[in-house]
């Protein structure tokens, strides 16, 4: 135990105000530990290292150095490019669709920065997201990408209605629609067919129709059975297949339709995402936890592999509900296109803010969706506003940006991938230039003993961490929960988390600031650290001064009875 420059603290003294912490008296011949916002390195002698240790002893033995750093190709190139401070860490989702689907587009997509892989159930057939995703599969294995993919569930959509054109329908003001439930073929003038025949219930003569959350609007002026003659007092746009909402004295008529948030079709293409080995599935329109827990529950039963549901949060109801589905969830989907037909738009800001707030103070990764940058699905250039749109999201420290029309059907996708990945860059350099980091609070989430010590230690360490000015975090762990209480406090520097499960490799995908690598670890944590270490080193991606904070923890096992978590600074030797 009595490594010079160790200081052990029994756990109940452990501080999240790590600054009030006086190394220097406990530390000998190390004339600072730490430095704000400085560089570590100059002020530390090489080969010394602090230890905050929980438990019992230090592990000591020191294993032959072997095997592979499974670091994925474009975090490895980025950071020999960038180095530590210019990796990106708002994550990018793109969603897959007849644009990008090609072999060649997707790993253009993998080249550009793309985490994960997002595949609309919605459209398309079975067969054709199998294609694609066997084509990612290949690309992470031929090629080095660690891709993750995500399947989004239809859902029951019952406020959808269609003209039947195939292409979008001028509406003029004054012109009289019939909106009608009787099925026919083809389009018919002034005519639109709703896909629910109970999508007129308890509406009222007098009531406002929206389209699309706005693109044209439309007073109901008379009942005729279950069909509804409406007069368009806004004109517009009827896109194929679009949403519409009913308010009434500017409040929404909240309709309760009674069916499942999952449809027949959507189990299926679960079971097709279970058996395809998917790393997520984005449930759309939830409005409960109950929901998510059921889904949860189903897979477990179903696959050996674990498998991250997010909750898409795109109704009135799932707002009323969020602390629960956040809760209930792996993560969610902040679903701006859907949740903007059931709000007010100019409400979605501030509902967006709320939601990535209570995300982060629970630890769930949290996904900005829907035009983001819509006008580049036809030009090769964002608006201002846009990427002022997607600037704000990476302030509030959203874990990952979406792509949807832009990448699915634009003729721009990498470009606007591109700018995603340059506006994230951007932002997050001023943002910790700004020290907006230190403004974050968190609420102690924690409530066993062992889960308030792993809060504590993760919180310290990214305080110490951005205090210390280190290069770079590496963390150990088996269900990514380390990695992700380190990443909720959105620190400086990258976090490198070391896991050898394939499945939490590919949910950290969408972790802010996470790089999970794949390697093998034993229960010898001392071992995996300097393995870690040495491979990095080996491959030129740490060199000597570099100053890295290592977090580890490691549960009982047979051979250890006591649980050992520990934070090392280790400079390079
Ligand atoms: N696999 C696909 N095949 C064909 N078109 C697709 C596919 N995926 C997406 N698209 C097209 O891209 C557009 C945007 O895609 P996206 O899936 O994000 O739609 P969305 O309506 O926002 O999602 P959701 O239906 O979940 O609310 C869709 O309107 C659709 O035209
Ligand atoms: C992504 C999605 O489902 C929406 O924005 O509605
Ligand atoms: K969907
Ligand atoms: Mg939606």
């Amino acid at each position: 135990m009595a490594i010079a420059g160790e200081l052990t603290v029994p756990c109940g003294q452990i501080s999240s105000k790590i600054p009030t912490f006086d190394f220097k008296s406990h530390i000998s011949g190390v004339p600072m530990i730490y430095c704000s916002g400085g560089k570590l390195k100059s002020r530390i002698s090489t080969g010394v290292r602090a230890v905050l240790q929980v438990g019992v002893e230090a592990a000591e033995s020191v294993g032959k150095v072997e095997g592979a750093l499974g670091f994925d190709v474009v975090s490895e190139e980025e950071l020999r490019e960038k180095g530590f401070l210019g990796m990106r860490k708002t994550k990018l989702v793109c969603t897959i669709g007849p644009a990008c689907s090609s072999l060649e587009d997707l790993e253009r997509l993998a080249l550009g920065g793309m985490n994960v892989a997002r595949l609309n159930m919605c459209h398309n057939s079975r067969k054709w997201h199998l294609d694609v995703i066997r084509k990612i599969k290949k690309l992470n294995e031929e090629k080095g990408f660690c891709v993750s993919v995500m399947i989004d569930t239809e859902g029951s959509q019952i406020h959808v209605v269609d003209h039947g054109a195939p292409s979008s329908v001028k509406v003029e003001e004054g012109s009289f629609w019939l909106f009608t439930t009787k099925k026919f073929e083809g389009s018919r003038p002034f005519t639109v067919q709703a896909n629910h025949s109970g999508f007129s219930e308890g509406i009222e003569v007098g009531d406002e129709l929206v389209i699309d959350g706005g693109m044209a609007s439309f007073e109901v002026i008379e009942k005729i059975g279950n069909d509804l003659k409406c007069k368009c007092t806004d004109s517009g746009l009827f896109l194929p297949c679009a949403k519409f909402s009913f308010w009434r004295d500017g409040k929404l008529v909240e309709r309760n339709y009674k069916l499942p948030t999952l449809s027949r079709k959507d189990w299926a293409d679960i079971n097709f995402g279970i058996a395809e080995g998917v790393d997520f599935i984005a449930m759309s329109f939830v409005n409960d936890a109950d929901a998510v827990r059921n889904l949860k529950d189903y897979i477990s039963t179903k696959s050996s592999i674990s498998i991250r549901v997010l909750a898409k949060m795109e109704s009135l109801e799932s707002l009323q509900k969020l602390g629960e589905i956040v809760e209930a969830s792996d993560g969610l989907m902040i679903a701006r296109g859907d949740l903007g037909v059931e709000i007010p738009l100019e409400k979605i800001p501030a509902v967006q803010e709320e939601i990535t707030y209570v995300c982060r103070q629970m630890n769930k990764p949290v996904i900005v969706a829907s035009q983001l940058l819509e006008s580049m699905v036809e030009f090769p250039t964002p608006t201002r506003a846009e990427v002022a749109d997607v600037s704000e999201a990476v302030r509030q420290y959203a874990d990952a940006l979406m792509l949807s029309g832009e990448s699915a059907i634009g003729s721009h996708g990498q470009k606007a991938l591109s700018v995603l990945r340059m506006a994230s860059n951007r932002m997050e350099t001023w943002s910790r230039q700004e020290n907006r980091q230190s403004m974050l609070h968190h609420r102690k989430l924690g409530v066993s003993l062992p889960d308030r010590i792993a809060e504590q230690i993760c919180d310290c360490a990214a305080e110490m961490a951005n205090n210390l000015g280190v290069d770079a975090i590496f963390v150990y762990t088996k269900h990514g929960q380390m990695a992700s209480l380190l990443s909720r406090n959105r620190p400086c520097s990258p976090i490198f988390a070391f896991t050898n499960d394939r499945s939490t490799r590919m949910a950290l995908n969408l972790q802010w600031g996470v790089i999970p690598l794949f390697v093998d670890l034993t229960d010898d944590m001392e071992a995996n650290i300097v393995k870690s270490i040495d491979l990095m080193k080996a491959e030129g991606l740490v060199r000597e001064g570099d100053a890295v904070l290592v977090v580890s923890d490691i549960t009982p096992t047979a051979a250890r009875s006591t649980a050992f978590q520990s934070i090392q600074v280790k400079t390079i030797s």
